[in-house]
């Protein structure tokens, strides 16, 4: 059985292991990490090697790349007196009951680098090599370059997650700007400008020691872009019967008077956000129905009811994400692996008799999941990282245009949008101007782009952002916000995170034309190169991988610690907290199952494909 070989108490004779094995297998089970090979091609190794090689990689970078940014003394306190611990709070706080605030909305990002590493660059180099040109010249889409192995439903997914996880806030700061010159050649300089500008991020300064940045949503997996992340904001969300959410009487999401949908977190909104916010809130409704159906609880209120519809949502959300859309990016037999241990473990139902107290809490984590078992911090209280937002910049997933095609028949409807028509108060006209079955159906058909170099489309490098200052460059912002951060550039961070640098632009790609591009703006200064710039660059990827090796080695460390250090997710994910009905209702869903009963028109053409990130296949 080879599962069981991963594991400690089934391997007696690891010693007879290839060396790399036997030093992987030691680190997982032992907690020896500092014995840390780099394998820079792991994905080559064979299946439960590559697998244990990830979890040693894991424990390498929890013991090297977690920091704080409150020093002792500085997070703020709360008492927890009051507060109904059995159920997500709105702001995120008593999560972590021996520290209230931790993960809560309004608190520091944490970082992934040592924090004298994370100051923000200086302006001798803030601007080098000019951002512009990065954006126009390395980044900017000519033709479209399809992401074949996913649908468009996976690229607006991730922005959906990251907007549960993460937001510096769309305000930024009017009083400090970055400003530089725009390149000589710029076409924008025939209109009398001179220089491009961005408001710097809001930020608190400290003595002595680098800017700290804080997250306006919770740190927390918590669906807090549905659910909101304040009460008075929740209030307008709420029916307030049967614990449902909101709908207008065509059961989509209300509009406010902005043209957006009204909900939780809806910044930089646009069509694929709607369709996701609206599946959500159906099926919180439908959690809903499910208990108030049930013979057991038939007393609970709307508060009772909304609480266990949301933590049942939420862990289904948070298992979609790690079963499904993750091994759809990363379509490789040792991913799908990993992320089912990471759910479900490796165990299967028939050997779950061990207790996990008698395993060591990595062992426990390998064989049961980390699904119900302890909370792991590792030594560091909770909260994302600047560096995890930053492998996240994936505007290249953008499509130029959405053309709607029928669910039935799969013709063209003659209705196409670009992206000046698909986001902001435009996703109105896409979603309720069409059925909101063809739409979707038109997402699960088609490709988003490729996170590749000149693949971020056009109309993303002169966005007209309803409130914003002026017409944004997302090519410049995504690399100047790096920049002012202090995420290190592409060489500096992979050395942080326990990958081989490179010694020349060669090493960053295997792909000719992308080294002549990178070379055409960085020269051969491979320590210039910004992360963005190297990761799009970056080959080769581990086989079926979208995104590239650097970013998949933040993703190792990020996508375990938010499942390990959540209670709802350890301690607590429980019959009594979930009750049974929302385990098994958990147990027994997957995306899928989730469109096919929130869209029931379009049950048969998602169960054409094996996971709802993949292409459908298109109707006959
Ligand atoms: C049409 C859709 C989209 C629009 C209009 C949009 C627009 C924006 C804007 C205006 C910002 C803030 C820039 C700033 O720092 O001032 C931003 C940040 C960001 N976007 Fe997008 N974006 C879109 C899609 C996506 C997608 C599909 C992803 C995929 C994950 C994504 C990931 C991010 C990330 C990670 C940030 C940084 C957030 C932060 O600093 O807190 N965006 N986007």
């Amino acid at each position: 059985m080879p599962v069981l070989e991963t594991l400690q108490v089934f391997l007696p004779h690891w010693w007879n292991l290839p060396v790399y094995a036997s030093v992987m297998y030691l680190a997982v089970t032992r907690g020896l990490p500092s014995f840390y090979v780099i394998i820079p091609r792991w994905w080559n190794l064979p299946l439960y090697l590559a697998v244990l090689y990830l979890g040693a990689t894991r424990e390498h970078l929890s013991e090297h790349n977690l920091y704080d940014t409150y020093l002792p003394g500085e997070r703020p306190t709360i008492s927890c007196d009051g507060i109904n611990t059995a159920a997500r709070t709105l702001s995120g706080v008593c999560n972590s009951l021996d520290i209230p605030t931790m993960g809560a909305a309004g608190t520091r990002f944490a970082r992934f680098v040592p924090l004298n590493l994370s100051y923000g660059e200086p302006d001798s180099i803030l601007y080098t090599p000019n951002p512009r040109s990065i954006s126009q010249e390395l980044f900017k889409r000519k033709k479209f370059k399809p992401a074949t192995s996913i649908n468009n439903l996976a690229s607006a997914w991730i922005q959906f997650q990251t907007h549960d996880w993460f937001s510096h806030g769309p305000t930024n700061d009017p009083a400090h700007l970055l400003s530089f010159p725009l390149p000589k050649n710029d076409p924008l300089r025939a209109t009398g400008q001179t220089h491009m500008s961005v408001r710097r991020t809001l930020k608190d300064t400290h003595h002595a020691r680098a800017d700290t940045y804080n997250n306006i949503n919770t740190h927390w997996w918590d669906l807090s872009q549905v659910y909101g992340a304040d009460e008075e904001q929740h209030a307008t969300l709420r029916s307030f019967f049967d614990g449902k959410m909101k709908v207008a009487e065509d059961g989509l999401l209300p509009v406010g008077p902005d043209g957006l949908d009204i909900t939780g977190y809806n910044d930089n909104w646009w069509a694929g956000l709607s369709l996701l916010h609206n599946i959500w809130v159906k099926e919180h409704n439908l959690v809903c129905d499910m208990f108030k159906a049930s013979f057991v609880y038939p007393t609970w209120n709307d508060t009772q009811l909304f609480d266990h519809a949301r933590l049942v949502t939420t862990a289904l959300n948070a298992k979609i994400h790690t079963v499904e859309w993750t091994p759809a990016l990363l379509q490789d037999k040792i991913l799908q692996t990993a992320m089912q241990t990471n759910w479900n473990g490796l165990a299967p139902k028939w050997l779950r008799f061990i207790p996990s107290t008698f395993l060591s809490q990595h062992v426990a984590e390998a064989y049961y999941g980390i699904l119900g078992g302890k909370p792991d911090f590792a030594g560091v209280p909770f909260a994302h990282s600047e560096e995890f937002i930053s492998i996240y910049r994936f505007h290249s997933l953008l499509r130029d245009n959405i053309t709607i095609r029928n669910h039935v028949d799969n013709r063209e409807t003659g209705k196409t949008y670009d992206i000046s028509e698909y986001t902001f108060r435009g996703a109105q006209e896409v979603i309720r101007g069409n059925k909101f079955g063809d739409v979707l159906y038109t997402f699960g058909t088609d490709n988003p782009g490729a996170l590749i170099l000149g693949n971020y489309p056009a109309a993303m490098t002169h966005l007209d952002k309803p409130g914003a200052p002026s017409i944004l460059d997302m090519g410049v912002i995504d690399i100047l916000r790096d920049r002012e951060r202090g995420v290190p550039r592409y060489n500096e961070f992979r050395r942080l995170f326990a990958l081989l640098p490179a010694k020349k632009m060669d090493d960053i790609s295997d792909d000719k034309d992308a080294v002549a591009a990178l070379r055409k703006i960085y020269g051969e200064d491979v320590e210039a190169v910004d992360l963005l710039s190297g990761t799009l660059a970056e080959s080769p990827r581990a086989t079926g991988f979208a995104f590239s090796n650097t970013q998949f080695q933040v993703f190792i460390l990020a996508a375990s610690r938010r499942l390990m250090t959540d209670r709802f997710f350890t301690t607590d994910y429980t019959a009594a907290v979930y009750t049974q009905e929302g385990l098994d209702w958990i147990e027994r869903s997957d995306f899928r199952e989730v469109i096919g009963r929130t869209v029931p028109a379009l049950n048969a053409s998602v169960h054409s494909v094996d996971n709802a990130f993949k292409p459908w296949v298109v109707s006959p």
